[in-house]
């Protein structure tokens, strides 16, 4: 019987901060996990080091269902971002393992290709609306099928999603940065700009917004309303998800398609929002909801409420998470959309992908496992370095959703 023989932990910041299990066996086969939770990353790096490698040490790493159990239960503990986020770096692992192993990639173990290529959505923004509209054209110039649109509000500022340099990064100061919020300033100007887009372009391609929880249900039912003729692919996070019922307000007003989930970790978590149809696309992702065990699991119980996929892969979940979820999405039955935006050309040096972007899709290479390795050597040029995502303050100073 092979062992894990190895269990290593990296962490580094090539471009922002990742998180990252290697396992070895006793046959010296190598698998990757991302165990990447942005802002608060150390404690998984620990939870993994000091907690599960001495369990994992000898295991069967052919084992993945049992091992996922025996870290589940065993911690007693349930759910919880840190929790879930290691067990999905141990899975990940396993799995990039078992591909190996089989000399097959991942999508195959799961099932076989479902479709050709992995639709994905890019990000569009700008400081205002004639710069957000250059930047759809940019979008659908390189090929997108699918675009989310951010604006900044104007004389706020501090709008969610508005990228700076090259890359969207939020996370991008050693403590929080403090960002100004107006809920009333947000709900009369984003609707205008969403329209504008759809003016502009027209309807030959997806449009999707990112409310980012800032909403409360009966603002986000009015927004969701008032945006209808822009037909949305989807209307995310309208408002903070910790209360599923209130999913239930917000669909009562409007038929713009809801997602949410990618601060969610389990199945329990999503639970409601699948099984009474409050939402049309589940955002869990391979690296916070437990690995492709879990996730692939949540997604079975969304297809039977014709609830349809759409991971969350901001460029804080690494290049393994991203492998991960396109395997996922190549073989499910119910996948929507995949999100994506490039890493940073660091992150690139670092982890070497197989996945490619070709008219608007993401495809995943055929060799065994994942498809992605880890230059430890090149890691070492870019040392850890903390940092925050921002907060957001209403502009009476109080805390809001960020
Ligand atoms: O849907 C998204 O890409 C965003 O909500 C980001 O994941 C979030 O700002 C954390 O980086
Ligand atoms: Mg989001």
């Amino acid at each position: 019987m092979s062992k894990i023989e190895r269990a290593e932990v990296f962490v580094a910041s090539p471009g922002r901060t990742f998180v990252t299990l290697r396992l070895t066996t006793s046959d010296g086969v190598t698998g990757l996990g991302d165990a990447t939770l942005n802002g608060r990353e150390l404690a998984v790096a620990s939870y993994l080091q000091d907690h599960l490698v001495p369990l994992l040490l000898g295991k069967d790493p052919a084992r993945i269902e049992d091992i996922w159990q025996y870290l589940y239960r065993g911690a007693y503990w349930r759910r919880g971002p840190v929790t879930m986020t290691a067990i999905a770096a141990v899975d990940t692992a396993l799995w990039d393992i078992k591909g190996k192993v089989a000399g097959l990639p991942v999508y195959q173990l799961l099932g076989g290709r479902s479709r050709d290529g992995v639709m994905v959505y890019g990000h569009a923004s700008g400081t205002d609306t004639a710069a957000l509209l250059d930047d759809v054209d940019r979008f659908l110039d390189l090929g997108f099928k699918a675009v989310r649109a951010q604006a900044a509000v104007p004389d706020v500022g501090g709008t969610y999603g508005v990228r700076k340099g090259k890359v969207y990064e939020p996370a991008a100061s050693s403590l929080p940065e403090e960002q100004p919020w107006d809920t009333e300033a947000y709900l009369r100007f984003a609707p205008g700009y969403l329209a504008a887009v759809r003016e502009r372009f027209g309807f030959g391609f997806h449009l999707l917004h990112d409310v980012h929880h800032r909403l409360t249900p009966i603002e986000a039912a009015r927004f969701g309303k008032q945006v209808e003729d822009c037909r949305l692919f989807w209307m995310e996070d309208p408002t903070p998800v910790e209360n599923q019922e209130s999913f239930r307000i917000v669909r009562q007003h409007t038929t713009t398609p809801l997602a949410v989930g990618e601060v969610l970790n389990s199945i329990w978590d999503v639970q409601h929002l699948i099984t009474e149809q409050l939402i049309d696309y589940v955002r869990t992702s391979v690296v916070h909801a437990g690995g492709l065990t879990h996730l692939r699991r949540i997604f079975d119980l969304a297809a039977l409420y014709q609830v349809r996929t759409g991971s969350h892969g901001a460029t804080d979940l690494s290049p393994v998470t991203l492998a991960a979820a396109v395997h996922l999405d190549t073989a499910v039955p119910n996948f929507g959309i995949q999100e994506y935006m490039a890493h940073a050309d660091e992150t690139g040096e670092v982890f070497r992908s197989g996945v490619t972007f070709a008219d608007g899709m993401l495809h995943v290479s055929e060799e065994p496992g994942l498809g992605v390795e880890y230059d430890e050597k090149a890691a070492e040029r870019f040392p850890y370095q903390a940092r925050y995502l921002p907060v957001a303050r209403r502009l009476d100073g109080s805390v809001h959703d960020w």
